[in-house]
């Protein structure tokens, strides 16, 4: 029986688990806030801090890298790729350290995954990447040519919980049409059409809602002035799309329990805000209903915020007429990457290997 590390860092949290085949023996998310993130200049600076975290985790619950047989990470900004599980190899951390597809915290779930077992001479594996490609040409066509939209997601999240939604309706993911919204660090917003994201947001590059630190979707030409007005270098200006976008450049925090309690205390600005994003991701909503011609089984909504009833209800009221709304607060993310990576040392599914 196989002891799995999982490792999975997202834009505001590092969540670790341990599975004994697919039965987690824990699971530990911890947060970080817009201040312990912002000391560092790039993601993959952040290496040496998260990879500690998880150290100290795993002492903290008396369990020795020795003793672990398979690493998987959450995998991030590679060439486009299809679904499955992927053998992490030279190549893959190559291209996650050029980041040339950009910079995001899943990055270092492949990184941090490779750097320990290389040391304890185990596997490593990554599983339904933020990069996974299942797009209609229709969708991949902007207004200028030379720009091609991408599909970058929480496509591990997304696939786990469009299934465990089919499931709830006792149907097949393949037979259902469904709209899953994740509502994280970003918001992604997928249709998927019998069991393929035929159209999302790209939720890291700015397509979509904003998001707790994500800018979304802007006035083009706005944005271009912006950039050109002198005021900002290009790292400032990516900075203030990811990372330091959205709720925090509204409210100062990437927190949404904050933003509550900011509300409760009568921020009325706090409250604007947070209902903008409920609005955004509902409208969103609605143009992957109509990217799926309105043959739509249900709509799940999932992420970190949707422990928040009061942020699903907003959501809700303006999207359940286009089908009933099932809410799976957090993410499946954990199991499904240790599955994905029990799959393989099972010996049911060989490993992809990423060229
Ligand atoms: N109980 C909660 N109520 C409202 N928001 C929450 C709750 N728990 C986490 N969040 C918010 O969810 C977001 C992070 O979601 P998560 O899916 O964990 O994303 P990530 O993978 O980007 O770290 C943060 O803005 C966080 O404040
Ligand atoms: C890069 C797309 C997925 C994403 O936005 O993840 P987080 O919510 O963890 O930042």
């Amino acid at each position: 029986m196989p002891l799995i590390l999982v490792i999975n860092p997202g834009s505001t949290s590092t969540k670790v688990a341990v599975f004994k085949d697919t039965v987690p023996l824990f699971t530990e998310t911890l947060r970080h806030n817009t201040e312990e993130l912002s000391k560092y200049k790039s993601i993959i600076d952040q290496f040496e801090f998260r990879t500690q975290a998880i150290l100290n985790m795993l002492k903290e619950k008396g369990i020795s890298l020795s003793e672990i047989d398979a690493i998987v990470g959450r995998g991030g900004l590679l060439k486009p790729i299809e679904s499955g599980t992927y053998i992490v190899n030279e190549k893959m951390i190559e291209d996650l350290k050029k980041a040339e597809r950009g910079e995001h915290a899943s990055n270092l779930g492949g990184i941090i995954a490779y750097t320990l077992a290389k040391e304890h001479n185990i596997p490593a594996y990554i599983v339904d990447p933020v990069v996974v490609d299942e797009l209609e040409d229709v969708a991949r066509i902007t207004g200028m040519p030379e720009i091609e939209k991408s599909s970058i997601f929480h496509a591990l999240n997304q696939k786990a919980i469009a299934r465990r939604l089919a499931a709830d309706l006792h149907k097949k993911y393949e037979e259902v049409n469904l709209i899953i919204a994740h509502l994280g660090g970003g918001i992604s917003v997928g249709a998927h059409k019998h069991g393929r994201v035929v159209d999302v947001n790209d939720a890291l590059n700015g397509e979509g809602p904003f998001s707790p630190e994500r800018a979304g979707g802007l006035p083009v030409l706005d944005l271009v002035k912006l950039c050109y007005s002198g005021k900002y270098t290009y790292q400032e200006m990516k900075k203030k799309l990811i990372g330091q976008g959205g709720i925090v450049a509204h409210l100062g925090t990437n927190d949404v329990r904050e933003v509550y309690k900011k509300i409760e205390e009568g921020d009325k600005k706090a409250e604007l805000v947070l209902e903008a994003m409920a609005y955004q991701t509902a409208k969103e909503i609605g143009a992957m209903a109509v990217v799926l011609k309105g043959h739509v089984d249900a709509v799940g909504i999932t992420g970190g915020i949707a422990y928040n009833e009061d942020f699903v209800k907003r959501i809700s009221e303006r999207v359940k007429f286009i089908a009933p709304v099932y809410v799976y607060p957090g993410e499946d993310e954990m199991l499904a990457l240790a599955q994905g990576a029990y799959r393989v040392l099972s010996g049911e599914e060989k490993a992809k290997m990423y060229s």
